[in-house]
């Protein structure tokens, strides 16, 4: 496995490190980053969503997932979690082959995922919701919600900024604290990757900032991250690494300024949403 961390210096070894303009004749082996991909492809009947997709993940860095709507970005994640099995290609994952690999498994071996839609027990306190995650066999069972998880629960809760409001009911939160409360029961199984599904729809300037604070600070603590989004902008200030696709293929890869002045992104997405 690479050692690389951060920025710009995560390309696989046939992407030349700083090159915007990703190629889908890149190949990726199990030992280019702690997530890799390759050929990854996914039909259904006749569409094709994802294409041919290679790319690596580098260890504690945060790494954009950007695409426009359509693109492919959710298909993708969902070949990686497990949802649906891929037509073609391979995923390694801290280089395993987990290629179909069911995602309760993914998540024993250190991986979660934030849902964009996602609903929490509406009849739980915030801080329950998230214990209930650190006990995923024991959902309804109350020999589950004492004592450690209780703790556990209360600190995550205080890590994802939610202290003050752990024992309100999720309705009463406002949806920025709700994106923060999926970010501490994905956090309840322990990870070391999160994947993190479209955290800025529908947040003010302020929100996206305080959330991506909290996204530094899991990644300076070791997290790694990878974030997908349709909308670069909030997200190019917070990555240090982008990869875009568009209809199911990469178009480009590279730093956030790479990104912004790639020729290929901005007609993507029309120029508007590349600033
Ligand atoms: N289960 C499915 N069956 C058939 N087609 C699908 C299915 N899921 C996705 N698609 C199609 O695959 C393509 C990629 O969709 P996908 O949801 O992966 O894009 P996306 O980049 O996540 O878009 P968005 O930003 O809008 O969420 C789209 O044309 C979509 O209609």
């Amino acid at each position: 496995m690479s050692s690389d961390s951060g920025s710009s210096s995560g390309e696989g070894p046939s992407a030349p490190a700083g090159t915007a303009g990703g190629s889908q004749t890149d190949s990726y082996g199990p030992d280019d980053g702690i997530l890799v991909t390759d050929g990854l492809t996914k039909r259904f009947g006749g569409l094709v969503a994802v294409d041919d997709l290679s790319f690596a993940v580098q260890e504690q860095e945060i790494l954009g997932f950007i695409g426009p709507n359509g693109a492919g970005k959710s298909t993708t994640f969902n070949c990686i979690t497990g949802v649906y099995p891929p037509s073609d290609g391979t995923v390694w994952y801290r280089g395993e082959d987990v290629t179909g690999t069911p995602f309760h498994e993914m998540v024993a071996g250190g991986m979660a995922r934030t849902f964009q839609s996602f609903r929490p027990l509406e009849d739980r306190t915030v801080v329950e919701n998230v214990q209930i995650s650190l006990v995923p066999n024991k959902l309804f069972s109350t020999s589950g919600l004492r004592g450690g998880t209780r703790a556990r629960a209360v600190e995550l809760c205080e890590r994802v900024g939610l202290g003050e409001s752990m024992h309100k009911m999720p309705d009463a939160l406002p949806h920025a604290d709700m994106i923060r409360l999926e970010m501490g029961r994905a956090m309840a199984t322990d990870p070391d990757l999160l994947l993190v599904d479209e955290p800025f729809a529908g947040l003010a300037g302020q929100e996206v900032e305080g959330l991506s604070k909290l996204m530094t600070e899991l990644r300076d603590d070791g997290m790694t991250l990878v974030v997908v989004d349709h909308n670069m902008r909030g997200l190019l200030s917070l990555i240090d690494r982008a990869i875009v696709i568009n209809f199911g293929s990469k178009i480009a890869e590279g730093t956030p300024d790479e990104i912004r002045n790639d020729k290929t992104v901005q007609e993507a997405y029309l120029g508007s949403e590349a600033e």
